[in-house]
Formats: C-alpha cells, structure tokens, sequence
C-alpha cells in the first residue's frame, strides 16, 4: 500500500540565531526564528510524514507551548515521527522538497541536506531531491523576511 503526504512551513528570519535547513548549518548574516531550532525544511518534511500516515501535523506533536520542545534539534523530532512510521511497516518510496529563499545561495549545501536527511529516513540520498528557488524579490520570501519549504513524500508498506 501507498500512502503519500505533503507539507508547508515558513519561520522568519532574524539576526543573531544560526541558519539551519536540512540538519545543516548554512553560513549567513541571519538564520530562523522559531520555539525550536526552526529549521523549516525538517519541518516540512515532518509534516509531509505525519501527513501521508494521517497523523495530523508536527505542532500537534510537539507543541510549541512545551518547554520541552525549546531550542529543540528538529531531527530529534523527525527521527521520533520517522521511528512510529517504521513501526507502522512503511519505509519511503521517495521525497521532493523546495526551499524557498531569496538568499542564501542554497545550491552547496543541497548535497549535504539530501545527505542527512537520508540518514534520518533511512533510504539512500537518491530517493530524496531538494531544489531551491527564490520568488522574484516578491512577497516576504523576496524581500528576505523568512524563509519557506514545502516537501512530498511517498511511503510504501513494506512486504
Ligand atoms: N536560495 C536559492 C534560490 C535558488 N537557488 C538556485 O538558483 C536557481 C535559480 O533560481 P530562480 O529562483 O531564479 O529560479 C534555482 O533553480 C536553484 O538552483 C539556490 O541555490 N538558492
Ligand atoms: C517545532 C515546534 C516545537 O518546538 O516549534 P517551532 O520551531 O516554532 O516550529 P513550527 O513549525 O512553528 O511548529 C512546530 C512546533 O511545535
């Protein structure tokens, strides 16, 4: 059985706090803000998972008002969901996910992302592509307010 999921997620950026997407640090005058350590493409892809097995979302998971989520490592958080997926007997098929950033540049850290987030759910970095775009210098993206990702993702019961 198949099961496919998607997600969306946006965190302002602000000064003083690292850039992390895709369980990378990524060099920049600016990273995202957030009750966690905000990095909004492990969050996308959460909630792509929790999606596709029709768990609701990260939020519900971990809630931002916990204590226990403040400065949280957002792999932490996807390797928990990931875990009750096993349990569940589904493993990925594959995962597309888009950056959506006026800057950084993301094109050098897109091998290192894919990297790690093959580690976190367990399949080769071929079964996961990450791609960038910028919007044009419009909307919020555009004037480099924040920062968004949206990802897909296809589960496959395991035989
Ligand atoms: N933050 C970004 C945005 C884009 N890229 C790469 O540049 C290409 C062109 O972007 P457009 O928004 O002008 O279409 C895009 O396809 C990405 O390869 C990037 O690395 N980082
Ligand atoms: C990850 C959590 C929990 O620390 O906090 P944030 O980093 O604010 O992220 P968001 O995408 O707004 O929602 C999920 C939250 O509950």
């Amino acid at each position: 059985m198949f099961r496919i999921g998607q997600g969306f997620d946006v965190h302002q950026l602000a000064e003083g706090r690292p850039l992390i997407i895709g369980g990378i640090e990524i060099p920049y005058e600016k990273g995202l803000l957030g009750h966690s350590d905000a990095d909004v493409l492990l969050h996308t892809i959460t909630d792509a998972c929790l999606g596709a097995i029709g768990e609701g979302d990260i939020g519900r998971h971990f809630p931002d008002t916990d204590p226990a989520f403040k400065d949280a490592d957002s792999a932490k958080l996807l390797e928990h969901i990931w875990k009750m997926i096993r349990e569940k007997g589904y493993e990925l098929v594959n995962a597309d996910c888009t950056i959506i950033a006026q800057k950084p540049k993301m094109a050098p850290y897109i091998e290192p992302m894919k990297a790690r987030i093959a580690e976190l759910l367990e399949c080769t970095p071929e079964q996961i592509n990450v791609k960038a775009t910028t919007t044009e210098q419009l909307g919020f993206t555009g004037r480099g307010e924040g920062i968004a990702a949206q990802a897909v993702v296809l589960l496959q019961k395991a035989k």
